[in-house]
């Protein structure tokens, strides 16, 4: 029987189990092992085996849920950024079942997706008497925000509460288990320090006043009956605040989608024709920068001629560096539109660190939901290179926390 001394490095509070590659059984005694970590004995036991053994520890941290920031105004896609998301990991994306029925959450096997819009601490009635906004901090409880978003990131469920958009008022809460993937999306994201220290990742939209005119005015008057007047007013109203509370989140983020009205048509002002901009900071960890032809380099490219179709105004690419609130950041722009979208393989396969797992996954994707908004330009195709980075950094974050078998050393 040769006495075994064993050096790993489990972290504190890990749970560690020993077992045997042979088929000797271990006794009891022979499951317990010294531990040393970081040089120090955080554990004096003897484990006595002339077996080969495997020692699994597993910390805290491994049931660690991955949080995901994506800020944006109203209307302006992040319910359609989601969509794109989860469908990257499979399966459906529903609201808790049995639940109540205008929950905002969505959840599928990896992701669940709360709307920050259930941490308003004043009802619809409650700001108007108030005489603020559900963009003010005043009007929403930062504090619950923090302490839930945290208790799901360790692993704890939570009672959250529900803001019901069809009354107006707080309803009773859900219950929200950790899951794999959470995703907090809404108004103020990054506004809070404290939350903003627990994401993994955060995307800020970036719509600009002229597009998000458009988008409204296409959603609202469309399908929602309101008037060209209204949604001018409800825009106004809104803009100090959007100002002053949501825009400045911006500079936090890990990755911008900006979207601009086209340089392609001059003076256009249908805002049909978008220029978007994914702007992405160097030096995340798990996040390498997509780049088109040469990392680094500065490239403008139209791709248009015997592999792309484009009509009218066509569609130009340009990628390269530049600073973004003080940060390095890399920069990858599509102006105009794709006329078909299975030729989108020839721009998938000039473009590099996009984290497919196989060739022609984006293009894959963007068939799939090619009905969603934005399908058809740059909105959709950066979103879904998101989606597949973020898949990338999680699949990276769980694999260094994640269960590390350790071949035992004989002392
Ligand atoms: N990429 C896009 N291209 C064109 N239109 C878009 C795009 N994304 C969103 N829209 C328009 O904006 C509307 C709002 O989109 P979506 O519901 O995804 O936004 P949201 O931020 O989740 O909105 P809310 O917070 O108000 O629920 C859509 O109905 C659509 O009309
Ligand atoms: O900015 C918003 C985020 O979606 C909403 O306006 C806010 O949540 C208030 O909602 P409602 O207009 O339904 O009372």
């Amino acid at each position: 029987m040769a006495i075994c001394t064993v050096y790993t490095t489990p972290s504190l509070n890990s749970t560690c189990s020993i077992s045997t590659t042979s088929k000797t059984q271990l006794g009891f005694h022979q499951k317990q092992v010294v531990f040393y970590s970081s040089g120090k004995k955080t554990s004096k036991r003897g484990s006595n085996t002339t077996s080969p053994y495997v020692i699994t520890c597993t910390s805290a941290g491994d049931s660690k849920t991955v949080v995901i920031g994506l800020a944006a105004d109203s209307g302006c896609g992040k319910s359609t950024f989601m969509r794109r998301l989860t469908s990257v990991f499979g399966g459906a994306a529903e609201p808790p079942k049995g639940g109540n029925p205008d929950s905002n959450t969505l959840i599928s096997d990896t992701t669940t997706v709360i709307c920050l819009d259930d941490y308003h601490s004043l009802d619809r009635t409650g700001r108007k008497q108030k005489g603020v906004t559900a963009l003010d901090p005043r009007a929403n409880d930062f504090d619950l925000m923090y302490e839930q978003v945290k208790a799901l990131k360790d692993g704890i469920p939570v009672d959250k509460p529900i803001y019901n958009h069809v009354s107006g008022l707080l309803d009773p809460p859900e219950l929200i288990k950790p899951p794999k993937i959470l995703v907090i999306e809404g108004l103020h994201p990054m506004f809070d320090s404290r939350v903003r220290d627990l994401l993994d990742f955060s995307i800020y939209l970036d719509i600009s006043n002229e597009v998000k005119f458009a988008w409204k005015i296409q959603r609202d008057m469309a399908e929602r009956g309101h008037s060209l007047e209204s949604i001018k007013a409800s825009i106004e109203a809104r803009k100090p605040d959007f100002d002053a509370y949501i825009d400045p989140q911006k500079q936090y983020a890990d990755a911008v989608i900006e979207v601009l009205p086209t340089q392609l048509i001059p003076d256009d002002n249908e805002g049909k024709i978008l220029r978007v901009r994914l702007i992405m900071k160097e030096g995340v960890e798990f996040f390498n920068p997509v780049y088109l032809f040469d990392e680094g380099s500065t490239i403008s490219w139209i791709p248009c001629g015997r592999k792309l179709t484009c009509s009218y105004p066509g569609i130009k690419f340009f990628y390269g560096p530049d600073t973004y609130f003080g940060h390095e950041v890399s920069v990858l722009e599509m102006d105009g539109q794709f006329d078909r979208l299975d030729e989108l393989i020839y721009v998938e396969s000039h473009l590099s660190n996009i984290s497919t797992k196989f060739y022609g996954e984006v293009t894959q994707q963007m068939l799939k939901h090619a009905d969603f908004p934005g399908s058809s330009n740059g909105t959709g195709l950066f979103q879904t290179i998101v989606g597949l980075k973020i898949r990338d950094l999680y699949e990276q974050l769980i694999s260094t926390t994640a269960k590390t078998p350790v071949e035992a050393t004989k002392a």
